[in-house]
């Protein structure tokens, strides 16, 4: 018999005969075994209850008598047998050994040999045994799908061979002969399998939908044929260099740093050249063990989810890269020279009208882009909106978008404001009297604010002056906290510092939590009446809050339409002149950054060296929530 022909001949013994594992070779040629019965003309089921291998189901063929398959079946069965015998004889070696440098017997994360690999085969085998419509024979059954069902059934389930089991079936089987650290890494393993394929496929869909575009383009008999030559050019260039991006690893070791341009409460933001083409980013590094310590696991992975979901939206710092090493994860994002709005406000304490106007209706843009994508930034302060080259406002730092941050957990506030209340009453001081005397004519107070804040925002625990009061209560908050949080910051812009704020953080809380009382407007600034409406209809309980008509997706509108906007052309602001654009002599000038406030030695050296002294077990539960954060950008390469 021919071992290479697929015809259902050879194929009835319930593996790929071709399959080699630990190199013992399954018989190719089994000329010593009875052909399988497969005949099917008139097809009847047999059952016979003594045999289990003749289950229910089993159809048999009329002109086989019972008796003569079930010789048949036994005499293969013993054959097999003997056949196995002799192999192991032949081979004395144990079927399974340990890898050296795996005394564990786990062999690494990557099996040798798998489940996985076993279903492609029998996927392979099932294939072939179905054939061409032409290869398959014609049984009673009809149509073709019918003769496969029933065929499944004609062939005796023969019992396998004895095979060595795959080590992660033994996982699975006997998990606890297997230490804990050898099944975090099995689980590491499954993650790293399951995000290759799942980016795989990502970036198998967006191909097509590139090659789409450009077939549409050579189709158009409108577009002249230059213009498509050049734009298949194009595209056929980018392709090669994403393939190429792609097989390269991003390390920090690629960059040169320039400056360390912000802090952050979990690492900082550095200003780097690439090392290779000279070209420019911002580069945000994270702590691991800071975000492991800090519950912040969620909130890395949100925040370059969101960035990698975001691609090529205007109003979102974009994210080129993200990457890790033992230390640290890496977001590589596009370079905003403009600095922020906080070092902004801090610079000129106020806006005009019509300056806030503009930076609160592109900051409108960028947050309901930020919905449109399904989530809620959660995080919206002066700090986070970042200027371009232009003057024009991008969001950055989605790293409470969907959750996580300890800040943010709703029994850390909770307890906090109910020790605060408790000192409140022991010091016999309202609350109410701090709004009140937190005025224009109350400088001092301001300028201690003022001083604290670039510090605050280099904290841990962050500046809560525009977080909305539902997030610290309780009762669940939805995507109108952002726009709460545009109230803030738009008082701040008008009156020169936020409408909670305290020198203190515990009586920030306090006042947000009670806003009813302590929102209040200084005498002494006259505000127009189309700005302090707007303020209020944001600074307001979010059953009434502006922004709720049209929910998460529409919401903006309603915010568009306030008379505040009047005269704002929503869909070309990007476009007109920014009141402010900055005056840059390079692409590496680093005027808009605080960079004297900000430390600049490199501490990189003390991360990394915790990181490998850290034990074996720790650092296999240490990257199991940081698998999959690894992401490239179509067009990474593209930037200046
Ligand atoms: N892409 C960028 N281009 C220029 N500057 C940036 C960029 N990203 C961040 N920065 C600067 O770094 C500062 C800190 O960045 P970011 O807020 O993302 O860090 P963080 O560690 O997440 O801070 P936080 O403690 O607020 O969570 C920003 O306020 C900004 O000044």
């Amino acid at each position: 018999m021919d071992p290479n022909n697929n015809n259902r001949n050879n194929m009835n013994y319930g593996y790929d005969r071709n399959y080699n594992a630990n190199n013992r070779a399954y018989p190719t040629t089994p000329s010593a075994f009875p052909q399988p019965i497969y005949q099917t003309q008139g097809a009847q089921e047999y059952v016979d209850p003594s045999n289990p291998a003749y289950a229910p189901g089993y159809f048999m063929p009329n002109n086989y008598p019972a008796q003569q398959v079930q010789q048949q079946y036994v005499q293969q069965q013993q054959q097999q047998q003997q056949y196995a015998q002799q192999q192991a004889l032949q081979s004395p070696q144990p079927a399974y050994q340990a890898r050296p440098g795996y005394p564990d017997g786990t062999n690494g994360l990557i099996q040798q040999f798998s489940n996985q690999d076993l279903n492609a085969n029998r996927a392979g085998f099932f294939n072939n045994r179905a054939g061409s419509p032409a290869q398959r024979p014609r049984t009673a059954g009809g149509s073709p799908a019918q003769t496969q069902a029933q065929a499944s059934h004609l062939i005796p389930p023969v019992p396998r061979s004895p095979r060595p089991p795959s080590e992660n079936e033994e996982l699975q089987r006997f998990p606890d002969r297997y230490s804990e650290n050898v099944h975090k890494r099995g689980k590491a393993a499954k993650e790293l399998v399951t995000v290759f394929f799942h980016e795989n496929i990502e970036r198998a869909r967006d191909r097509n939908m590139r090659s789409a575009e450009l077939d549409k383009t050579i189709r158009d008999p409108n577009i002249p044929v230059e213009k498509k030559r050049q734009d298949a050019d194009v595209i056929s260039k980018r392709e090669s260099d994403f393939l190429r991006f792609l097989r390269t690893k991003e390390t920090p070791a690629n960059f040169q740093t320039i400056k360390i341009i912000g802090k952050g409460a979990f690492g900082e933001v550095k200003l780097v050249q690439r090392k290779t083409d000279g070209k420019i980013y911002a580069l945000k590094s994270l702590i691991k063990t800071e975000m492991f310590k800090k519950d912040q696991l969620a909130h890395v992975r949100a925040e370059r989810d969101i960035l990698a979901d975001s691609k090529d939206n205007p109003w979102l710092v974009k994210l080129h890269a993200s990457f890790q090493d033992a230390a640290y994860l890496y977001l590589l994002m596009e370079f905003l020279p403009g600095g922020d709005l906080m070092t902004m406000l801090i610079k000129y304490e106020i806006f005009s009208e019509d300056i806030t106007r503009f930076y609160m209706a592109e900051v409108v843009m960028a947050i309901e882009a930020v919905h449109k994508l399904g989530f809620l930034h959660r995080d919206i302060k002066p700090d986070n909106i970042l200027l371009d080259r232009g003057g024009h406002v991008k969001l950055t730092d989605f790293g409470l978008s969907t959750g996580g941050k300890k800040t943010h957990d709703n029994a850390y506030y909770q307890n906090l404001l109910k020790n605060s209340t408790s000192k409140d009453r022991n010091r016999n001081s309202g609350y109410f009297n701090d709004a009140i005397n937190l005025t224009v004519s109350n400088r001092g107070q301001i300028n201690t604010w003022r001083k604290s804040r670039r510090a605050m925002a280099y904290s841990t625990v962050g500046t809560p002056d525009y977080i909305a009061p539902e997030i610290f209560n309780g009762q669940g908050y939805t995507y109108l906290c952002d726009w709460w949080s545009v109230g803030a910051i738009m008082f701040e812009c008008l009156v020169g510092w936020p409408p909670f704020c305290a020198e203190d953080t515990n009586d920030t809380y306090r006042k947000i939590v009670n806003w009813r009382e302590c929102l209040y407007f200084p005498d002494e600034l006259v505000l127009g009446r189309d700005s302090e409406a707007l303020i209020r209809s944001f600074l307001c309980d979010p059953d009434h809050r502006i922004g709720s008509e049209g929910g998460q997706h529409g919401g903006a509108t309603q915010i568009k339409n306030h008379p505040f906007f009047r005269g704002v052309v929503w869909d070309q602001l990007r476009s007109i002149r920014a009141p402010f654009e900055p005056r840059l002599s390079s692409n590496i000038d680093v005027s808009y950054f605080p960079i004297d406030e900000i430390p600049q030695e490199d501490t990189s050296a003390i991360h990394r060296a915790q990181a490998r002294a850290m034990p074996d077990s720790q650092e296999a539960e240490m990257s199991l929530p940081f698998i999959g954060y690894t992401y490239k950008a179509f067009n990474a390469f593209q930037t200046t």
